[in-house]
């Protein structure tokens, strides 16, 4: 199985991916950040690194799954498809040039190409996301503590993630690679509260089962 975790900046997907991955008794493959070079210059000018960060991510991600599809049993913190949700968003607010984008977008079309000759499935078998509201996702932000993501150093960041949020919803609705669900990452504190993950847990199996998706499939 491949389950992929989907949600804006601070969703808890790393978090659930390390539960998840524990409760399924397989590997969590993780998102390259605190030790990805790009990131903060990205954040103190997008302008100049939005496109070297993307090719950044592009290159990481596909490394993850290209390994996530041999190892076979597997939950990663976020999807490939997430990446040029991020790349169009910044593009449209003048951070990459339609060259830029071009060229993005034709990559990514011919890595994702290749994907079936390096394992027999190329879409994961469940997406799970993680839904949450623009106040929980500032709240997860500061608790977390990068400098760089913080909106009281950088008050351009509120619109950045009000953007992301919206940009969140309609990408949700139109995904179909995959069968997906939610999860309400605003209700459930999955992190401190064992309650709520039994109940977040319990609603991941279900939909599981409901698609009889199991280890080793
Ligand atoms: N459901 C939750 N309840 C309480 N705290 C949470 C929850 N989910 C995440 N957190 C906390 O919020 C912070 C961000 O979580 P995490 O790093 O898992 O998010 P993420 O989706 O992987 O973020 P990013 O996309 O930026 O890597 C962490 O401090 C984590 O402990
Ligand atoms: N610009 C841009 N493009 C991406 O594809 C992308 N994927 C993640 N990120 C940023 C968000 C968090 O700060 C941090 C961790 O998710 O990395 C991205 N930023």
């Amino acid at each position: 199985m491949m389950i992929v975790l989907s949600g804006t900046i601070g969703a808890g997907k790393s978090s659930l991916a390390t539960i998840l991955s524990k409760h399924l008794g397989t590997e969590a493959f993780y998102e390259q950040v605190d030790n990805n070079p790009v990131l903060p210059l990205f954040y103190a000018d997008p302008k100049k690194y939005a496109f070297l960060l993307q090719i950044y991510f592009l290159n990481k991600r596909f490394e993850s799954i290209k390994q996530a599809m041999v190892d076979d049993n597997n939950v990663l913190d976020r999807s490939i498809y997430e990446d040029s949700l991020f790349f169009h968003m910044n593009a449209d607010m003048g951070r990459a040039t339609p060259q830029e984008v071009k060229v993005y977008d034709e990559l990514l079309d011919n890595m994702m190409q290749e994907l079936p000759f390096a394992a027999a499935k190329k879409a994961p078998d469940l997406l799970v996301h993680i839904d949450i509201s623009y106040d929980t996702m500032i709240k997860r932000i500061e608790k977390r503590g990068r400098d760089y993501e913080q909106p009281e150093q950088d008050p351009s960041l509120v619109e950045y993630y009000h953007n992301l949020l919206g940009r969140y919803d309609g990408w949700y609705d139109d995904y179909d690679y995959s069968p997906k669900m939610k999860i309400d990452g605003d209700k459930y504190d999955f992190v401190e509260n064992p309650d709520d993950l039994q109940k977040v847990l319990d609603q991941i199996d279900a939909e599981l089962a409901k698609h009889r998706i199991t280890a080793n499939n």
